[in-house]
């Protein structure tokens, strides 16, 4: 089994973050690992608050997962501050993992800031060049090239200009496109679209999270990158598709779907 570890800040209405992020590691067959960066009071209807762990804190989590455990990916979300940030760079490049997707997520579904604005040019300068993958949505790769995006060839030149900053392949998604959910992937040779209808769902707490930790769990397991993207793309689309209504804001996606069929669970 492989041992996939997330770097995130909580929710503690389980759709978003470490428990997305855990959730889909365990349905991937792996192992989960996760270290907190900020402790996020939050639901289905938004942010109320959060406090950053510090960073020695986040630095003491990382040293005690990785003298002990074997980590074969590690995905990272919510960084919120500089510092957090300068720690968890400083701690890749000592442990050095096989696999690092970064989604650099800066703004909840609700609106709220995850990140703060002056924590945009480091997690563009000292972090993102560290990402095997980076796993932008539309607002978010906006702010990293300072460039309105409206269409395809838009998201093209995004995912170019973000791979001319370091990362080494960039996901640029399309959740919060007006017409489908189409993904474009560039890692240095080309473009690769993943098409996806559009489900109409309030379902949609955590999809950034969830597909960025299939992306990680699915590179642990041996997939090639474009494979491994579009399963994940697959496990959010039926995540969403397939949601039950929790809460009454926008809720979280089903995670274990094909498991639960298969025990006749459904
Ligand atoms: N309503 C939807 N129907 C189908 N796929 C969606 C929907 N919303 C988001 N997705 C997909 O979920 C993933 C996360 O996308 P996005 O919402 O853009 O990220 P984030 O959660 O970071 O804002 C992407 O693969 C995107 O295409
Ligand atoms: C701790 C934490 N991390 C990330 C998100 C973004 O969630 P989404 O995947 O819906 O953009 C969140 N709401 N909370």
């Amino acid at each position: 089994m492989k041992h996939v570890l997330s770097i995130a800040g909580t929710d503690p209405s389980g759709g978003a973050g470490a428990a997305a992020d855990c959730k889909t590691f365990c349905a991937h067959g792996c192992f989960a690992l996760n270290v907190i960066t900020a402790v996020v009071s939050q639901n289905t209807q938004g942010v109320r608050g959060y406090m950053n762990v510090t960073p020695e804190l986040i630095a003491s989590q990382i040293d005690a997962v990785f003298e002990d455990i074997n980590v074969d990916a590690v995905k990272i979300g919510m960084v919120s501050v500089p510092a957090t940030i300068g720690v968890i760079a400083d701690k890749l490049k000592q442990y050095k993992p096989p696999v690092v997707v970064l989604d650099p997520v800066m703004v909840a579904t609700s609106g709220q800031r995850l990140l703060v604005p002056e924590a945009e040019q480091t997690l563009r300068d000292i972090l993102l060049p560290l990402a095997d993958v980076l796993t932008p949505n539309l607002p978010e790769a906006e702010v990293l090239t300072r460039r309105p995006i409206r269409s395809f060839a838009d998201m093209e030149a995004a995912a170019r200009r973000i791979f001319d900053m370091g990362a080494k392949a960039v996901l640029v998604k399309g959740g919060h496109r007006m017409e489908d959910a189409t993904d474009i992937l560039y890692d240095g040779r080309g473009f690769h679209y993943f098409k996806g209808k559009r489900v109409e769902s309030n379902s949609t707490h955590g999809t950034g999270c969830s597909l960025s930790s299939a992306i990680a769990a699915n590179l642990a397991n041996g997939m090639s990158l474009s494979e491994a993207v579009g399963a994940a793309k697959k496990y959010v689309f039926e995540g969403i598709y397939h949601a039950e209504l929790i809460g009454k804001g926008h809720g979280p996606i089903h995670h274990f779907y094909q498991l639960y069929k298969r025990a006749g669970l459904e």
